[in-house]
């Protein structure tokens, strides 16, 4: 507990930046020139206790980065850290007992070691106690469903297999904060929903904290109570999803099904986008009165049937990744 009472946040970051030097050759002489780029540009952002938060944001945003600092992977070139009140470059040993960490693209299981054996391992590297261990085995295996392949070699494993071994395997020695990249990369739908129904209970049952990076719209609105989206290196967006569609100020569109075929509509401030037979589909600003639309449109058209519909997030996001949307960054 905090001198307030309250318990310290489990991610701290105060204006955290990270940038590389890269040397690239100037011209065709053997001279370089250093460049510096920016990947992680003063972000600042809370996490607490038992949350389960989205780090969002298009390719080369700088997220992974972020989860390579959060882990003591990376040092950060300025700003403060703290997960779990440590600085994770520093002590980087002590903070590994108390988080889990799951890269999708990566596995830290023994490729030809059946997956029993470097659970058994892993056990000897953070030193969990025999019971505990037995214990933390028998419920991550009912979980994840992991009996029928337990004995099976690292490298005969499916992709979704072996993701639900990594996500065992990063559980075992309990930790408070879950830290994922890209969890259900390349999985196919029953496998992203195995995990993603053993991350929601683990959040909600146990009351892991989990910091979540994805590109997979399924993860995000199933999972992330909360966003947070990084844009250039820095922070864009923190907040929920519904406050994300009203923040981005997304167009909403209106379906309108006409009694016949016909050229696309004509109203002041609208804009058809797509047409199909009798079926058109209206881009309405977020700032028009939609009833003040319809019944216009019912003054001019014979019309059989009216939808509105809010931007999915998939709108929103790409909307925002290509910069279309005027947002409002969120101040720390
Ligand atoms: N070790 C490194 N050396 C030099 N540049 C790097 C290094 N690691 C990352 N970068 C650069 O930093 C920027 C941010 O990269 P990062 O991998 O953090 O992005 P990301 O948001 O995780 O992207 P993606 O969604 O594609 O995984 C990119 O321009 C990347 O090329």
């Amino acid at each position: 507990m905090g001198r307030s009472g309250t318990p310290p946040a489990m991610i701290e970051a105060v204006d955290v930046a990270k940038s590389f030097t890269l040397r690239r050759r100037a011209g065709r002489g053997p001279r370089r020139v250093r460049t510096t780029l920016s990947a992680v540009d003063g972000v600042s952002f809370t996490v607490g206790r038992g949350e389960f938060v989205g780090y969002l944001g298009p390719n080369g945003a700088g997220k992974s980065t972020t989860i390579k600092m959060l882990t003591g992977i990376l040092t950060p070139s300025s700003g403060t850290l703290r997960v779990c009140g440590m600085d994770p470059s520093r002590e980087r040993t002590a903070l590994a007992r108390r988080i889990g960490v799951v890269f999708g693209q990566r596995t830290t299981l023994w490729w030809d070691l059946p997956l029993r054996d470097s659970l058994t391992l892993i056990r000897r590297l953070y030193r969990v106690e025999a019971s505990a261990h037995r214990r933390r085995l028998a419920e991550l295996t009912a979980l994840l469903e992991l009996e029928p392949f337990l004995d099976t070699p690292v490298r005969q494993l499916s992709l979704g297999q072996r993701m639900r071994g990594d996500l065992a395997a990063a559980l075992l020695h309990g930790p408070e904060l879950l830290v994922l990249d890209e969890p259900t990369i390349g999985l196919d739908v029953v496998s992203k929903a195995t995990v993603r129904g053993f991350l929601e209970r683990l959040n909600a049952e146990r009351g892991t904290t989990i910091l979540l990076t994805t590109h997979d719209l399924g993860d995000i609105e199933r999972l992330c109570r909360r966003v947070l989206i990084v844009d250039h290196g820095r922070l864009a967006f923190d907040g929920d999803l519904a406050r994300l569609r009203q923040a981005v100020a997304a167009d909403r569109m209106l379906v309108v099904e006409l009694a016949r075929p016909g050229p696309p509509v004509e109203l002041d401030g609208i804009e058809v986008v797509r047409t199909e037979g009798p079926r058109q589909w209206l881009r309405l600003p977020r700032a028009a009165n939609a009833a003040a639309v319809v019944a216009g449109l019912a003054e001019r058209y014979e019309i059989s049937d009216i939808a509105l519909r809010e931007a999915d997030i998939e709108e929103v996001l790409a909307g925002l990744y290509r910069g279309d949307h005027a947002y409002t960054p969120t101040p720390p």
